[in-house]
C-alpha cells in the first residue's frame, strides 16, 4: 500500500472567523505523523474535514492522488474528539458492530475484536456495558473502534488523552503495527514528549495555520541548536572547581546555563562556539564540545508564538 491522504489549501470559516487557513497536509504511507497545535489551533477541524464529517470553506482532501470518496472515507479509521460509541452498550458487541457497519462478516469481525480486546487489556470487560469502564477503558475501547475492520488509514484525534502508561504503550504498539501494514496514521497531542518518541512527522498549527512540518528530526535540528562545552574539573577539587564563568564574557555567545564545569551556550556569531572552544582549550582539557539538539517541545514554542 503507498497511498497518501493529503489535504491542500484547507480552509474552513465560521461565520466571519477563519479558523483554517490554507492548511497543507501529507500523511504519508507507513509514518506516524503527530499533528499538534495549542488549544483551537483548528487540529480537531481539519480532522473532521479529513474524514468527512465537516466541509471545508475552500481546499480539497486527496486520496491516493485523487478527490478522496465516501467509499475511501469508509475504510478510514476515525477516532473522532467526541468519541463514537454507545455508553448503554456492551463493549465486544458494539464493536462487532462496528466491524459490520464496514462490511465485515460476523465471524470476522469477531475475530478482530477478540484480538483487539486482548491486546488492549479488555477482555475482563468484554461484557460490560461501555460506561461501567474507567475512562481510560472507555478510550482503549473507541481505539478499538477505530481498528476494527483494518483501515486504510487512521486519523485521531487526542487518543493518547488520558491514559495511564501502560495504555499508552499498548495503544502505541497498535499503532506502530498499522504503520508497519503501510497505512499512513495521524494522531492529535499535546503529548509533545510522546509525539517526539512515536512519530516520524510532524506538523505544527497555530492559529489556523500551518507553521512548521516535516520530521522529527528536521524540525528539531532546525530550532535553535545550543552548544555544551565541558571541561575536565581540576583533579582533586570539585567540579565546580573549574569555573567557566568566563564564557560569558566572549563576544558573540549567550550563555543559557553556565554549571560548574559544563556551559549551555548559543553562538549568536558566526564563529563565537570557535573562540569558547579555543579559550577553553587554552585554559585546560576539554572533555566534551557538542550541539544540544533541543527537544519538540522547545520548536513548538518557537514556532507558535
Ligand atoms: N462549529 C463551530 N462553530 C464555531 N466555531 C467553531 C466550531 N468548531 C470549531 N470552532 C472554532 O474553531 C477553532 C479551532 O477549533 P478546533 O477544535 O479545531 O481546535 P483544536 O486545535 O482541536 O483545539 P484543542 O487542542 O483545544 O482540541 C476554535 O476557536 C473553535 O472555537
Amino acid at each position: 500500500m503507498t497511498t497518501v491522504l493529503s489535504a491542500s489549501g484547507l480552509t474552513r470559516r465560521f461565520g466571519d472567523r477563519t479558523v483554517l487557513d490554507g492548511v497543507d497536509l501529507d500523511v504519508l504511507p507507513g509514518r506516524m505523523t503527530g499533528f499538534v497545535g495549542a488549544n483551537g489551533a483548528g487540529k480537531t477541524t481539519t480532522m473532521r474535514i479529513l474524514l468527512g464529517v465537516l466541509a471545508p470553506s475552500a481546499g480539497e482532501v486527496r486520496w491516493d492522488g485523487r478527490p478522496v470518496s465516501a467509499a475511501d472515507r469508509r475504510a478510514f479509521g476515525y477516532m473522532p474528539e467526541e468519541r463514537g460509541l454507545y455508553p448503554k452498550q456492551h463493549v465486544a458487541e458494539q464493536l462487532v458492530h462496528f466491524g459490520r457497519l464496514h462490511g465485515m462478516s460476523r465471524p470476522a469481525a469477531e475475530r478482530a475484536v477478540a484480538d483487539l480486546l486482548e491486546r488492549l487489556d479488555l477482555v475482563p470487560h468484554a461484557d460490560d456495558k461501555l460506561e461501567s469502564l474507567s475512562l481510560g477503558n472507555q478510550q482503549r475501547a473507541q481505539i478499538a473502534a477505530a481498528l476494527v475492520h483494518s483501515p486504510t488509514a487512521l486519523v485521531l484525534d487526542e487518543p493518547f488523552s488520558g491514559l495511564d502508561p501502560l495504555a499508552v504503550d499498548a495503544m502505541a504498539g497498535l499503532l506502530r503495527d498499522e504503520v508497519a501494514r503501510g497505512v499512513p496514521v495521524l494522531f492529535s497531542s499535546h503529548q509533545l514528549d510522546l509525539v517526539e518518541r512515536l512519530c516520524d512527522d510532524v506538523v505544527v498549527l497555530a492559529q489556523g495555520r500551518r507553521v512548521a512540518g516535516g520530521t522529527v528530526e528536521e524540525l528539531r535540528s532546525g530550532g535553535t541548536v545550543r552548544l555544551r562545552l565541558q571541561v575536565a574539573a581540576p583533579s582533586g577539587a570539585p567540579s565546580h572547581g573549574a569555573d567557566l564563568g568566563w564564557v560569558r564574557d566572549v563576544p558573540g555567545v549567550e550563555v543559557a546555563d553556565v554549571d560548574g564545569a559544563g556551559a549551555l551556550f548559543v553562538a549568536v556569531e558566526p564563529g563565537a562556539e570557535q573562540r569558547v572552544l579555543a579559550e577553553a582549550l587554552r585554559r585546560g582539557p576539554v572533555t566534551s564540545f557538542a550541539p544540544v539538539v533541543p527537544p519538540l517541545s522547545e520548536i513548538f514554542r518557537e514556532v507558535v508564538r
